[in-house]
């Protein structure tokens, strides 16, 4: 009992740790290091694809005033998938070249199997003009190493392997980023700009990224899941759908802000929740013999794996 207690204590206050940035060594250093922000960008940003997660990001930043829609160049060969981005006043393009040239940040923003193809064709059509440009990767499991490959006609392209969320779009993402070996510290902070007034960012080592990729950017449809299934729990039990789940995603995010905030560890938050012979003890029982905790560990654990496939996948093309 006594070791038990002592365990949550020392796990707890290097939870706090994290959370206050002290005591930081290593790897946790080099998470917080970061050159300072800037207020706007007058750089024009390109972004070559158009679905959810390019949309995220634009957004996030317009609301945040880093830049305005007339800033933003978007391509894809889909004029259907072009109409949302011609509402906002981007520029759009059904010629990926053209955001190529003309923008000075451009976010790689395809699915991961489409980016030998697009880069190909842009190396063909617009080589010259895309030289000195920064390319920001948001793709899932593709490597640096892989990234530079594709862009290797120019002989120091500039790259940033990026991963970012969806929940960006309200202000409470949380991304993290990678630098290639030739990006400044002007590009870095140009990007972390970008990504830090959408909520959270974090510098990681390569190697963690795939599995940082499955918690954070998978992870928001993971939540998403379990808040469902906890609304539909209540709507079993009676309660009205149309107040169910928005109950359910407020509790959700207020236990998020107390792990945030508390300076407790999550342990032990749980605890103060936990009367004893109450019905907290009752539901985590239940929890527990369904095997809820190896179920999520398993999820994080495939969707690593799923980026590995994915990385070497674009390694071999
Ligand atoms: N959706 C998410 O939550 C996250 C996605 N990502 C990464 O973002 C990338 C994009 O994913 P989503 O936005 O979710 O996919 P999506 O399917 O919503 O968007 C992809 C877009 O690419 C466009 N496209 C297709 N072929 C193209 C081409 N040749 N040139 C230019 N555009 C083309 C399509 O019009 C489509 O709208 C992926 O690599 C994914 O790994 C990373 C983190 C989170
Ligand atoms: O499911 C995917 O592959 C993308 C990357 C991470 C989140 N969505």
């Amino acid at each position: 009992m006594f070791v038990g207690c002592g365990l949550r204590l020392i796990q707890s206050k290097y939870l706090c740790d994290l959370n206050f940035n002290c005591a930081i060594t290593g790897i946790r250093k080099l998470c917080y290091q970061a050159p300072p922000t800037k207020e706007k960008l007058s750089h024009k940003i390109g972004f070559i694809g158009d679905g959810n997660m390019a949309k995220a990001i634009c957004n996030s930043m317009v609301k945040k005033g880093v830049v305005q829609y007339s800033q933003i160049y978007v391509s894809s060969p889909y004029k259907k998938n072009l109409h949302v981005w011609e509402t906002w006043k981007t520029n759009v393009s059904l010629d990926n070249g053209d955001v190529a040239e003309k923008a000075e940040i451009i976010f790689i923003a395809v699915k991961p199997h489409m980016l030998q193809e697009v880069m190909d064709l842009l190396i063909t059509k617009r080589k010259d003009q895309i030289k000195n440009k920064l390319f920001v990767s948001v793709l899932a499991g593709v490597t640096i190493s892989s990234l530079e490959k594709f862009i290797s006609n120019f002989e120091k392209c500039r790259v940033i392997r990026v991963m970012p969320n969806t929940p960006m779009t309200v202000g409470e993402g949380c991304t993290v980023y990678t630098p290639g070996q030739n990006v400044t510290e002007d590009d870095i902070s140009n990007v972390i700009t970008i990504l830090e007034k959408a909520g959270m960012c974090r510098r990681v080592p390569e190697y963690m990224i795939n599995a940082v990729t499955a918690l954070i950017s998978s992870g928001p449809a993971f939540a998403y899941l379990i808040i469902e299934a906890l609304s539909d729990g209540a709507v079993k039990m009676g309660v009205y759908r149309d107040i169910s789940t928005e109950m359910a995603a407020q509790t959700v995010l207020g236990a998020a802000k107390m792990v945030l905030k508390s300076q407790k560890h999550v342990g032990d938050l749980k605890d103060d929740v936990c009367s004893a012979g109450g019905t907290t003890i009752a539901g985590i029982h239940a929890l527990e013999k369904k095997g809820v905790r190896g179920a999520l560990m398993d999820a994080i654990e495939a969707a690593t794996k799923r980026a590995d496939e994915l990385g070497q996948k674009a390694k071999d093309q």
